[in-house]
């Protein structure tokens, strides 16, 4: 049957290239519902942008569990070998708009939805195994300092290194990130992290803390800033492009997937705080043990219905999958759903690509969008007298993983230590000689934009992690023209 262009409710159209007119050169007539219709839907095209994470890339694919973590976890997902879950993954760059260069030196956010018959699970991760602050109330100041001046609506060298020289514990990241990891060469060849430290809740309710590690199977390869310069002018959108034609030719990317596992006591006893997103822990101390792998092997049909209206949270967990104390994680829980609802409306759970595959089953009711049949006929309070209204399961740990916690509330700041400045100081000296070089070309190349006070600051901050490293980007400026 012939595909018949309609309006909107399904009218059929007799002519999309000529609007009625009243006689041959009068004006347009209100009564062309077709053209109105259409008008008015492109005028309503745009949504926000995701005020972090804009530009985007994703793909379908699947986990399949490889080693048996059934002991540790009661996640029905993860509860046999061989078990394959369908996921979606969305990779970005974090302070670009949605127009801006898939080469940025920026962290790659790196989101995977599992949809598991228990609801969907997000891992909401980087392709850094650390993050630049851990309160969450720095985070939106933070990113105003990576994006735009609020004056010039320029890029702004001061605003970066001021806030970042000002809070040293970003030391460890901000050497990844002006690293040649901080260019990766498209999404294919770069590793995920949940950064975070996570729980994972066995069946007697008792939990281990875990750290997920995504590791590429097309190897490692990052870019020069030369590269990856060159590229921000050439093909802005590599990185969108190499994902979606390995995807279509059959060369489907993956992920071997590893946990590293902290049992609970050991988490009062360790040398610095677990729950801290600037430090890693290190493999020596908790090996990397396989748990599965990530495969994507197909694209998205639409870019805006998958790509954009996914909706990823951390909050987003299944039963025996928990958030641990960590206090920026803690601030993510809220902060997702929140802008969420904001930026796809408060049913963004309904949009197919949000929706688990498993049932949803609650009392919320309308709202705009609500597209899902709204719970039908079914009550829509509790308690209530009515067979047919869902229950509760009063499985204790269902949705949270209980604990004992005790003390008085105040705002307990981190102390800053020098084992802060120790594991920037390890990934310098762990770095070959090119590496280092790159590094300090990288560093000097952008903190040069930045004023004397800021550099010397920010130079500090370096020499701290390692004397050489401090000395080297000092004397790297010195040699270009820095900002008087
Ligand atoms: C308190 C700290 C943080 C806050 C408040 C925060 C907030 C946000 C917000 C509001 C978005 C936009 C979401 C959307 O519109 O769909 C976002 C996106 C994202 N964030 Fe964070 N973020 C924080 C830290 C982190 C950290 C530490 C990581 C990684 C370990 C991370 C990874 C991501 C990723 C991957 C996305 C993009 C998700 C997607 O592809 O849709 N964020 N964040």
């Amino acid at each position: 049957m012939a595909n018949i262009l309609t309006t909107s409710n399904g009218n059929p159209v007799d002519n999309n290239q000529t609007s009625i007119t009243a006689g041959e050169n009068g004006p347009v007539l209100i009564s062309d519902f077709h053209l109105i219709d259409k008008l008015a839907h492109f005028d309503r095209e745009r949504i926000p942008e995701r005020v972090v994470h804009a530009k985007g890339a994703g793909a379908h694919g699947y986990f399949e569990v490889t080693h048996d973590f059934s002991k540790f976890t009661k996640a029905k997902f993860l509860n046999s070998l061989g078990k394959r879950t369908p996921v979606f993954l969305r990779f970005s760059t974090v302070g670009g708009e949605k127009g801006s260069a898939d080469t940025a030196r920026d962290p790659r956010g790196f989101a995977i939805k599992f949809y598991t018959e228990e609801g969907n699970w997000d891992m909401v991760g980087n392709n850094t195994p650390v993050f630049f602050i851990r309160d969450p109330s720095k985070f939106p100041d933070f990113i105003h300092t990576q994006k735009r001046n609020p004056q010039t609506n320029l890029g702004d060298p001061d605003m970066f290194w001021d806030f970042l020289s000002l809070v040293p514990e970003s030391i460890h990241q901000v050497t990844i990130l002006f690293s040649d990891r901080g260019t990766p060469d498209g999404y294919r060849h770069m590793n995920g992290y949940s950064s975070h430290t996570l729980k994972l809740v066995d069946h007697a309710g008792r939990f281990r803390y875990v750290k997920w590690h995504f590791k590429t199977d097309q190897g490692n390869k990052t870019l020069t800033s030369q590269q990856a310069g060159k590229l921000a002018g050439e093909d802005p959108d590599y990185a969108t492009r190499d994902l979606f034609n390995a995807i279509a030719r059959g060369d489907h990317p993956s992920w071997t997937v590893y946990l590293q596992v902290m049992e609970a006591e050991d988490a009062l006893k360790y040398r610095f705080n677990p729950f801290d997103v600037t430090k890693v822990w290190p493999h020596k101390d908790y090996p990397l043990q396989q748990i599965g792998k990530l495969v994507l092997n197909r694209n998205p049909e639409n870019y805006f219905a998958e790509t954009e209206q996914v909706a990823f949270s951390p909050s987003h967990l299944v039963p025996g999958i928990d958030a641990s104390v960590d206090r920026m994680l803690q601030g993510r829980l809220f902060s997702y759903p929140d802008t969420h609802r904001h930026r796809l409306g408060p049913n963004y759970s309904q949009i197919p690509i949000n929706a688990p595959i498993s049932r949803v089953s609650n009392h919320h009711r309308d709202g705009f969008m609500a597209v899902n049949g709204n719970g039908g006929s079914v009550p829509n309070y509790e308690p209530n007298s009515h067979d047919n209204s869902p229950r509760q399961i009063n499985v204790v740990g269902t949705t949270f993983a209980n604990e004992e916690v005790s003390g008085r509330t105040d705002r307990h700041g981190y102390v800053l230590t020098d084992d802060d400045f120790f594991q920037a100081g390890q990934l310098y000296r762990l770095m070959t000689a090119e590496q280092r070089d790159h590094l300090i070309e990288n560093i000097a190349g952008h903190l040069k934009n930045a004023k004397l006070h800021i550099r010397q600051r920010q130079i500090a901050n370096f020499s701290r992690a390692d004397k050489e490293y401090g000395r080297r980007v000092e004397e790297g400026i010195a040699k270009l023209s820095p900002k008087a």
